[in-house]
């Protein structure tokens, strides 16, 4: 699971991110919309520990992340919004690399098996990542947290660049992910998405969560119409 209590950053006299208190569970799918600027890649970077919080706390799996980053690590998988693979090697090497790195080896059978459920299609296993479009970079991202059986899968704007078909596949994993009980926190641009997968959804505006509640609880329609109210309110206060 993944927890922050009065999570805040601030950079000199400018507040990044204010008490953040969040709370997603095993098979909760968060998924975090705000204007540019808003703070989703400050909180993603404090629940990573790339940057350290000025003051409140982050937990993933009940373990605080500033005082022990690299056990929470073990428990998470991060994909960025461009996952930085490496470009000569393919998808198999790729998987084989960053979990050796991890501490863990797997056979030819068991790495295909992951990235045959992360629904990377068999053509590609052997071919260099270079040629692979951000859709299939991002399924050998979802095979490593198959492969290190992830309990926090951490993404940032994932579906941005990618188009309606791969996007939608990418949904399906990610909701296939959450039946297996990891707790997913997503921060994105993109509202269709947002409702469509997740089970929770989080407005941010300058720093400051000030909407969250359960997918089922709103449409479609109000998503968008409250999502926009939020940014002419960061427009206003220009
Ligand atoms: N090192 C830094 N020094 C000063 N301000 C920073 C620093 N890093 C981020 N910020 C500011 O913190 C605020 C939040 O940035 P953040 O990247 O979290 O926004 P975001 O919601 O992820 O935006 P986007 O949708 O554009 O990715 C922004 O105003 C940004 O300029």
């Amino acid at each position: 699971m993944i927890k922050t209590t009065n999570l805040t950053k601030n950079y000199g006299d400018f507040t990044a991110l204010n008490n953040l208190n969040l709370h997603i569970k095993e098979g909760e799918i968060f998924c975090l919309l705000g204007a540019n600027g808003a703070g989703k890649s400050t909180t993603i970077n404090l629940l990573l520990n790339f940057i350290a919080p000025s003051s409140g706390n982050a937990f993933i799996n009940n373990v605080d992340v500033a005082k022990h980053s690299k056990k929470t690590k073990s428990f998470l998988t991060y994909i960025p919004e461009n996952l930085t693979l490496y470009p000569t090697l393919t998808a198999v090497e790729n998987l084989d690399y960053f979990l050796g790195i991890g501490g863990k080896t797997f056979s030819k059978v068991e790495l295909e098996h992951f990235l045959t459920e992360a629904g990377l299609q068999q053509e590609a296993f052997y071919k260099r990542i270079q040629y692979f479009s951000k859709g299939m970079r991002q399924k050998v991202g979802i095979a490593l947290a198959i492969a290190k059986n992830s309990k926090v899968l951490l993404l940032d704007e994932p579906t941005s660049g990618l188009d309606p078909k791969s996007s939608n596949e990418f949904g399906a994993l990610i909701k296939k992910m959450s039946l297996n009980k990891v707790a997913i926190l997503m921060a994105t641009h993109d509202i269709f998405r947002a409702k469509e997968i997740g089970t929770h959804i989080g407005i941010m505006r300058q720093g400051v969560l000030i909407h969250s509640f359960s997918s089922d609880e709103i449409s479609l329609q109000d998503l968008e119409k409250l999502y926009l109210e939020t940014m002419n309110l960061n427009e206003v206060s220009k």
